[in-house]
């Protein structure tokens, strides 16, 4: 750890809670079939590992950070759970909670029911400007890690508004490079663990515990040799508008689509360039879709903005309030970024009012 961290205790603490609830995750996935799987309000989805791991991490930082109010912005509610028929789908949620406390033993507790509806509902918080607010996904990704595929779980912290810290738990993504996803014939260990603190850099460490190793975004200074990442489901982001903003740029290689915050973390250690992000209209991004992935992004020596190169604002409450889309790359690649994504939303916009 590095010496002058002011958040170092925040840290040890945001990871050792992010992997235990890697450890539910990867229990769950391995046996996915057999686990309740529910639709939400807005029709995505959610499992006993999305709310598994959201309790393990109250938890965990409720024992591990002691000072100050705990105050936890987190994605899952209880409405779900108050449905007719859950109740075996809470059972199973307490079952997998205490099997995973139990295997890992760093804690001696086990919950009840009621304490598990608790913990859940201690996930409730508002945000905002002031104070500290933790922040976070525990499944970022539901329809990945339903496919096999990669997720996150992602935590943050929030300091007055500001994103001081980030930790991305991705237990599917190769530790060097997503380029050995695929058979990883390179031998490359599976599991990476993305971890940020404000002025002090980001670093990748494997799941299961290799000493942390620094990283930076990529230093490509030609679009043309750049590649790019986006979301893996077509539903979460317009692969259209990414394809002319791809073509405006030159960028020769094929996108990159992977599921959930992976692709911050991907991009913060230079797997690729360019990441894009273009919601349909009317969907509202929430805060834990991108606290913990942004700042492993600019403590890599990246940026992120919106559309209109606004930074991030996180002091909003549960949600961002942003312009359109948001958009990550380095410093060099950012400007000829920006020109392309206003001339391509500019075309889309005067081919819609053609309609
Ligand atoms: N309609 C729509 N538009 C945009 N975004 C949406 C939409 N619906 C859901 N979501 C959010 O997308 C989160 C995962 O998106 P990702 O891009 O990270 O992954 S994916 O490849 O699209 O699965 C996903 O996060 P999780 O719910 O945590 O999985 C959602 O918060
Ligand atoms: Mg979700
Ligand atoms: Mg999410
Ligand atoms: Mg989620």
């Amino acid at each position: 750890m590095a010496s002058g961290n002011p958040y170092a205790a925040e840290l040890a603490a945001a990871k050792k809670a992010v992997t235990l609830a890697a450890k539910l995750c990867q229990t769950v996935q391995q046996d996915i079939m057999h686990s309740g799987v529910q639709a939400k309000a807005d029709k995505s989805p959610v499992t006993v590992a999305d709310y598994g791991s959201q309790i393990l991490v109250g938890f965990s930082l409720k024992m591990d950070v002691s000072s100050g109010p705990f105050s936890l912005v987190a994605e899952e509610a209880l409405d779900e759970l108050r449905k007719d028929g859950a109740e075996e789908i809470l059972e199973d949620i307490t079952d997998l909670v205490n099997e995973t406390i139990f295997d890992d033993g760093s804690y001696n507790i086990s919950f009840t029911k009621e304490g598990i509806l608790s913990a859940i509902d201690d996930g409730k918080s508002e945000g905002g400007p002031s104070g500290r607010h933790w922040v976070l996904d525990p499944i970022d990704g539901t329809k990945g890690f339903l496919r096999g595929d990669q997720y996150a779980i992602a935590l943050a912290l929030l300091d007055e508004g500001k994103v001081v810290l980030g930790v991305l738990a991705c237990p599917n993504l190769p530790l060097s490079s997503i380029n050995n996803i695929n058979g990883n014939s390179s031998g490359d260990k599976v599991g990476a663990l993305f971890s940020a603190t404000i002025g002090c850099g980001a670093q990748v460490e494997s799941l299961d515990g290799s000493p942390p190793q620094k990283i930076s975004v990529c230093s490509i200074d030609n679009p043309v040799n750049a590649s790019f990442f986006e979301s893996y489901e077509s539903a979460h982001s317009m692969h259209d508008l990414t394809r002319s903003i791809a073509e405006k740029l030159g960028v020769q290689a094929p996108p990159v689509r992977i599921d959930s915050q992976a692709k911050y973390g991907a991009l913060a250690r230079g797997d690729g360039a360019i990441y894009l992000r273009f919601p349909h209209k009317g969907y509202r991004e929430k805060i834990w879709d991108h606290a913990g992935g942004s700042i492993v992004v600019t403590e890599a020596g990246g940026i992120v903005t919106d559309a209109a190169g606004k930074d991030l604002d996180f002091s909003k409450g549960r949600f961002l309030d942003l312009d359109t889309g948001i958009i990550a790359t380095n410093k060099e690649l950012m400007p000829s970024l920006l020109k392309a994504v206003q001339e391509a939303i500019k075309e889309t916009n005067q081919a819609a009012s053609l309609l």
